[in-house]
């Protein structure tokens, strides 16, 4: 069973570069043999959209709560293509989730075959590499590398005239997509028009052996990512440097720690720099590579990192955060805007149905007790031992059925946390962020927090479109009021939240979506700022403390609190 488990460790790696391949052999910590590792991926890989079909048709995960997307797709694999089946015992209780459902697979991988007018596996095999290939031409120039330059170490200026010396600069981002047979020879660059000092090249740009990315000069870090620091700190200058303290509050592996510090370094550059950035993260273990990007990037000065620290255990009112003005909050999500990254084979994974039942047999999802022989949480970083993070490293893949009731835990928990923020005296900017493209985890956590006590006492409001950083601004795609359909890309009518924000702060709310010509996955990130600087009122100064007292920073929340320990999303 580790070859399943292994396969998708490796596909769930941050993935800094290096061949596909050599990234398998040159892994630590697998079981199984790379050799069989790779073949399971790559022959599963080029069935990945038949198998996610046949396995949605059969309805497999929203009973097997085992399985996860991709677990289900390589062991589906195995189970329907492979000679030898499962390579499992077979009582394994992961091949048996499978095996039981084995009439229904069965039965709909024929239906799938004979669709396509295919006789023999073989013919659909062809029929579906075929399709593949067309699915792909499209596939690559969405999803480009988007490197950061960290201005502690670097500049935009100096990268270009040294790692990226020889790089050709293109107008599109379309045209970072060659033909597939010149992917990964050409050197091409292109300089976003929305975030400053960030480049996309072609996917296949490998870094690890280049000094700056050695050196922490620059940073593999998504787009998307980098909206909500650039939010915060936005397009200051020398003469308006941000003067305040700032917290992250959810913070490893510490991509945008890093990135305020560096936009703070390039806003302070005549300046020595001082500790003005409180970044913590509630697991140890993240708190570990945090650490160690914060270390990387040589933010140390600048970063002061408080290892396996809950922010919501915090005290606002503690004097070392009284000059605290803005916070970053991006807590655990459900990941659902996650997509694949690179070189790594895109697979195409069954959606899980979000269904409305919430506790199957009565039994609640534990993690550690159930799911102890998953993937652990940090085994990304430690199979590919990358001294950074990669974007991929910010969330994993969703696992499971992503049904309603674990949805509106994790927005219980997000608004929580983010409410616990507007709670700091003297913060005047807050920004909320998550990888997830559910309206429940987005708009609607902001119209709740808009309509808080802490909210309606101290003045918080959203941060709107024209006061935003110049980039940003210019960036179209935002809040919506419903769900989306994603394959017609069209609000639903039938989505059941409807967010309570008026347009003017839809408008304010930005997205991200995968599968259009931006190159990015699903992401939400909104700002919220306060018109009436200064001391807290009497009144909210009391609420905030007899909830600090309590533990609770929303009382709607307080018996979700035990159970968000048991499931809280996801996270690395
Ligand atoms: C989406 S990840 C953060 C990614 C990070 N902002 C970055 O850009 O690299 C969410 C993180 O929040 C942490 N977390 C969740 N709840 C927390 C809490 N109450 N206090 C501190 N950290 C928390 C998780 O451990 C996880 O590492």
């Amino acid at each position: 069973m580790s070859l399943y488990f292994d396969a998708a460790a490796i596909l769930t790696a941050p993935s800094a570069g290096g061949s596909f391949k050599s990234r398998i052999y040159s892994a630590r910590n697998l079981r199984a043999s790379p050799a069989q590792i790779y073949a399971l991926i790559t022959e599963a890989s080029k069935w990945d959209r038949v198998l996610a079909d046949v396995i949605e048709k059969a309805d497999i995960l929203s009973v097997e709560r085992k399985l996860t997307p991709l677990l289900a797709l390589l062991l589906v694999y195995d189970h329907l293509l492979s000679k030898k089946g499962i390579a499992a015992p077979a009582a394994h209780p992961l091949r048996q989730a499978v095996e039981r459902h084995k009439v229904r697979l069965k039965a709909e991988f024929t239906k799938a075959r004979v669709r396509r007018g295919c006789a023999t596996v073989e013919q659909f095999k062809t029929a579906v590499l075929r399709e593949k290939r067309e699915a792909d031409g499209t596939a690559h120039f969405v999803y480009p590398r988007w490197v950061r330059v960290n201005n502690i170490r670097s500049s935009l200026e100096k990268q270009l005239s040294t790692t990226f010396a020889d790089y050709q600069r293109v107008d599109t981002l379309a045209a970072l997509a060659p033909a597939e047979d010149e992917r990964t020879k050409l050197k091409l660059l292109y300089l976003d028009p929305n975030i400053p000092d960030l480049v996309a090249v072609p996917f296949g740009a490998d870094f690890t052996s280049s000094p700056a990315y050695k050196n922490g000069e620059i940073i593999l870090q998504d787009k998307a990512s980098c909206f909500p620091a650039y939010l915060l700190l936005g397009d200051r200058g020398f003469k308006d440097a941000w003067q305040g303290d700032l917290v992250d509050g959810c913070a490893a592996p510490g991509n945008k720690t890093t990135h305020m510090a560096s936009l703070l370094a390039k806003q302070q550059k005549q300046k020595k720099p001082r500790k003005q950035i409180f970044s913590m993260d509630s697991s140890k273990v993240r708190s570990k590579t945090l650490q160690k990007m914060v270390s990387l990037a040589g933010a140390d000065p600048m970063v002061t990192v408080l290892q396996g620290q809950d922010f919501l255990a915090l005290d606002p009112m503690d004097s070392q955060f009284e000059d605290v003005s803005g916070l970053l909050l991006d807590p655990s999500c459900s990941g659902s805007g996650i997509v694949g990254r690179d070189d790594v084979p895109q697979l195409t994974l069954p959606q899980p149905k979000v269904v409305k039942s919430s506790k199957p047999n009565g039994k609640k999802r534990k993690r550690g007790a159930e799911d102890h022989d998953e993937p652990e949480e940090s085994s990304s970083n430690v199979t590919m031992g990358q001294p950074s993070a990669a974007p991929s490293d910010e969330n994993d893949i969703p696992s499971g059925t992503i049904d309603n009731d674990r949805l509106t835990k994790l927005s219980n928990l997000q608004a929580r946390i983010v409410e616990h923020a507007l709670s700091f005296p003297n913060a005047t900017h807050v920004t909320y962020s998550t990888c997830s493209i559910h309206l429940i985890e987005n708009e609607a956590v902001v119209a709740r927090l808009l309509a808080s006590d802490v909210a309606k006492e101290r003045g918080w409001r959203l941060l709107r479109r024209d006061e935003q950083p110049e980039g940003l601004r210019k960036w179209k795609h935002r809040g919506v009021r419903r769900d989306r359909d994603m394959e017609t890309g069209v609000e639903s009518e039938e989505s059941e939240s409807v967010a309570a924000l008026s347009e003017v702060d839809l408008e304010a709310c930005l997205r991200c979506w995968s599968g259009d010509a931006e190159g990015l996955g699903g992401f939400f990130v909104a700002g919220f700022v306060r018109d009436s600087e200064g001391a807290v009122t009497e009144p909210a100064k009391m609420k905030i403390k007899s909830d600090h007292d309590n533990g609770n920073a929303e009382g709607d929340v307080t018996d979700e609190s035990n159970e968000d320990e048991e499931w809280d999303g996801f996270s690395d």
